[in-house]
């Protein structure tokens, strides 16, 4: 089976073309694969093998995102719920993601399907070089009909480097395979106006436009095992539709309906062509080194009119990064309005802070004839309006 390029028009179009996507991201999540008393569900487990493997065996190249790692390890460490502290977190997640992964093998190979783990820092998908690595990893362990089973790498993950919640991360694996939709199973059947436990809360059935968000109340996980609730859903919604890839959240339970074409669940249209990679990882995932403050003619110039970044408009630079990292810049209030790679180090940029390319020429050189950041090393950060 071959990668889809960009070229490629995305097949699906609309919820009804669910089974048209040749690369699938699906997620689910922990309270949809344990007991609730801490260990791994098997039934939970056997009824989604058996949906993901018939996506599989109809021609479908399947990543699996699957939490459940920590609540999984609970049980066998005489836990009776989440641990509170990191230490006992990352021990849970070790032991908890060898019994998921047993159970995973087992059952993926009643559908003759072989799985991989593939356990990814935020590091990973933050380094160009790391990224490039989980990129090639993935691709190859898909053209080999493997069906890799990620998830974080909980037990070496700290606060300071840790995504904390897979939705995020799915979203992120999505535009790294460039998926053709990201699939997001949950304990509930979609996105609701607000709370579901709440008395009278509609299903939202399609959100085209970040409007369609404005007067939804979201809230936290309803269980005690889930982490990031609808919160970080909307967010990997947003991530992954930003980059092209259309977003579906169902239950777990609902998954084969909404495959079947049944108007259930919450479908998250794609805004726009699909992103490369590149362009992805430029926007969501990459460090920043520093920043680079620019006055209002040059944002028009980067927004408007798609120009490469010169130093005339420049106001300022902040930060420690060198020629070829990421940075941010900036408005003159401040606000980030794009992230790019920038061509010269924070060392040498103040000199340059509002000459034109012909004067740093002749006062510096002609290796200074360039300009600060080329269109193509651009990308234009959507202004969002999502927050908890
Ligand atoms: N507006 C909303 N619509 C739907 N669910 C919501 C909403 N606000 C909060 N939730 C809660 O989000 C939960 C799903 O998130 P979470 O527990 O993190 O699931 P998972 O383990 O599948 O990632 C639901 O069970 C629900 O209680
Ligand atoms: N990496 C963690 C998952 C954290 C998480 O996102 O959980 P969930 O909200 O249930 O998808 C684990 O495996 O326990």
């Amino acid at each position: 089976m071959s990668t889809p390029n960009l070229s490629t028009p995305n097949p699906v179009t609309d919820r009804t073309k669910l089974r048209d996507a040749r690369r699938i991201v699906v997620k689910i999540g922990s309270s949809s694969l344990t007991d609730g008393q801490g260990g791994v569900s098997v039934p939970a487990i056997d009824a989604l093998t058996r949906v993901v493997g018939q996506l599989y065996h109809d021609g479908a190249q399947v990543v699996l995102v699957s939490s459940g790692a920590i609540a999984a390890g609970f049980r066998p460490l005489g836990l009776d719920k989440r641990p509170k502290d990191l230490a006992t977190q990352q021990a849970a997640a070790a032991v908890g993601q060898s019994r998921l992964m047993a159970q995973y093998t087992e059952s993926f190979w009643k559908h003759s399907i072989s799985v991989a783990q593939v356990l990814l820092t935020a590091e990973d998908l933050m380094r160009r070089t790391q990224y490039n690595n989980a990129f090639r990893s993935l691709n190859r362990l898909l053209n080999l009909g493997v069906l890799p089973v990620v998830n974080e790498n909980d037990a070496v993950a700290t606060h300071e480097i840790r995504f904390g919640d897979n939705d995020r991360l799915a979203s992120l694996v999505a535009a790294v395979i460039k998926a053709d939709v990201l699939f997001m199973l949950s304990d509930v059947d979609a996105l609701y106006d607000g709370p579901p436990t709440q008395p009278g809360a509609r299903r939202i059935a399609n959100v085209s436009a970040e409007a369609n968000l404005a007067h939804i109340s979201v809230g936290d996980s309803g269980s005690s095992i889930g982490t990031g609730g609808m919160v970080t859903k909307l967010q990997a919604a947003s991530i992954a539709t930003d980059a092209g890839i259309p977003t579906f959240l169902t239950s777990a339970e609902n998954a084969q309906a909404a495959i079947d074409g049944e108007d259930i669940g919450t479908w998250f249209a794609s805004r726009g062509e699909r992103k490369s990679a590149r362009n992805a990882w430029l926007e969501h995932m990459a460090i920043s080194r520093g920043s680079i403050m620019i006055d209002d003619g040059a944002v028009e110039a980067i927004t408007v009119r798609r120009r490469s970044l010169l130093p005339a408009g420049l106001i300022g630079v902040s930060g420690t990064f060198e020629a070829g990292d990421v940075v941010e810049i900036t408005n003159s209030q401040g606000t980030v309005i794009a992230r790019g790679l920038t061509n010269y180090s924070v060392t040498e940029l103040p000199a340059m802070v509002g000459k034109s390319t012909r004067q740093l020429r002749d006062e510096l050189g002609p290796e200074y004839d360039r300009v600060v950041i080329h269109t193509d090393d651009t990308v234009i950060v959507k202004q969002t309006t999502l927050t908890s």
